[in-house]
């Protein structure tokens, strides 16, 4: 690691982790990721902002050395997680001065997961601000983006706004800014669906307040420091926004193909409507693609055999993510096969209580898809396109 310079006063100091594939035992990491920790320098007083995942500790504190710096005063936590607050210990035994500045909410979880003391914590509460002489922070709360301690941390002389995960990105980069935006784009766009998107309210209410800021940088705690905010903050609007588009995901799984061929039947369907289609086989799921193909999808059709008188437990645990997800999904259907009977519609539906969406009549085959479940499937693209005018809505 090393210290990458954002202004003269603010660097950055990037623990990137090339090798690791998979977050929270959960989130895969198909890029890496890096774990962003700031040094903030005033006239009088030193702050980092964050630190690091703890076995990167070592490489942040050698690189501190390295850049000269022998004071901390403020360590600023915007979020007590461990992969940003998990080595406030390790350097509050070399900078047994230094203060852990945080809201009230941060610092409880940090005394309930890390070995701090208790008085080594200064609680600010929204708006507060600390002089570091010539040089200002001020914080403020944006909860629930994604854990209810969440904070920003502004500062306000060389207007870089630090959202710790808020509008970060899991990229493994050398490059200290979002230059290549494609592929930036798409790196945040996996990490809002999978770690933003179940607070979508949050995640705007807190946009806008970033944006109020006018930052001319966006240095988040994961992925690279964006210089043209404008980038991340068109991206985040979209995605907040209530806007769909008129894409249909299927999540599926087939043991013998009859479910697989229904899927097949309505892509075709939906294709002829003008209305994009997206299957995700949900075996041996990834499940950050499946989490970024729903983000302004305006269906979601889950497909499944009937397998012990209910769905598959891959569709399952698939519907399951999809439900904590709460995608802004307008409309859902179930379809699926059987060999003698089942509850499958049903049961896959109350898996999505968060889901605000429309449910359509199911597609139910017995076995392979027949006469009438082709009728069925083209019957069901109707609805998804708006095009069949049902008596709920005609009434
Ligand atoms: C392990 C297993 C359990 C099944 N359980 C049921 C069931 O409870 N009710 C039912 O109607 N069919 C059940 N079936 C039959 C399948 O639902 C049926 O063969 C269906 O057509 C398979 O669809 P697929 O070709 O998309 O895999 C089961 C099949 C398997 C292999």
């Amino acid at each position: 690691m090393i210290a990458q310079r954002i202004t003269d006063d603010i660097l950055s100091f990037r623990a990137i982790d090339w090798d690791r594939k998979l977050f929270d035992e959960l989130v895969p990491l198909p890029e890496g990721t890096t774990y962003n920790s700031y040094l903030v320098r005033g006239r009088d007083k030193t702050a980092l902002i964050d630190t690091v995942y703890p076995p990167k500790a070592e490489e942040l504190i050698a690189a501190l050395k390295a850049a000269g710096i022998d004071r901390l005063d403020y360590i600023v936590a915007n979020h007590a997680e461990q992969d940003h607050s998990g080595s406030i210990p390790a350097l509050l035994a070399l900078f047994p001065e230094a203060k852990v500045v945080t809201n009230a909410k941060c610092k409880r979880f940090i005394l309930d997961t890390l070995p701090v003391d208790r008085d080594a914590f200064v609680t600010i509460r929204d708006g507060d601000s600390l002089d570091l002489g010539g040089k200002t922070l001020s914080f403020h709360l944006t909860p629930w983006v994604h854990w209810p301690d969440t904070m920003v941390t502004f500062a306000v002389e060389d207007r870089i706004a630090f959202t710790c995960d808020f509008l970060g990105a899991h990229l493994a980069t050398t490059g200290l800014f979002a230059r290549d935006e494609a592929q930036v784009a798409i790196s945040a766009k996996r990490y809002y669906a999978e770690i933003m998107m179940p607070y979508r309210g949050f995640s705007a209410e807190a946009l806008q307040k970033v944006e109020a800021f006018d930052p001319l940088f966006v240095a988040p705690s994961h992925g690279p420091v964006h210089d043209r905010p404008a980038l991340i903050f068109d991206l985040y609007r979209g995605w907040t926004s209530d806007e769909v588009r008129p894409l249909v995901v299927i999540p599926y799984v087939s043991m013998y193909e009859s479910t697989a061929k229904m899927v097949a039947l309505l892509v075709d369907r939906l294709t002829e409507r003008g209305v994009a289609a997206q299957p995700v086989n949900v075996v041996d799921l990834d499940s950050g693609a499946l989490a970024m193909s729903i983000v302004d999808a305006s269906t979601i059709v889950f497909a499944s055999p009937t397998v012990l008188s209910g769905p598959h437990p891959s569709l399952a645990a698939a519907a399951i993510l999809i439900n904590a997800l709460a995608p802004k999904t307008r409309k859902v259907a179930v379809m699926g096969s059987f060999g003698w009977e089942g509850s499958l519609p049903d049961q896959v539906i109350a898996l999505l209580p968060r889901l605000k969406a429309e449910v359509l009549e199911p597609v139910m085959t017995k076995g392979l898809p027949r006469e009438e479940t082709i009728e069925d499937i083209a019957r069901l693209a109707d609805d998804i396109a708006g095009l069949r005018i049902t008596d709920a809505a005609a009434a």
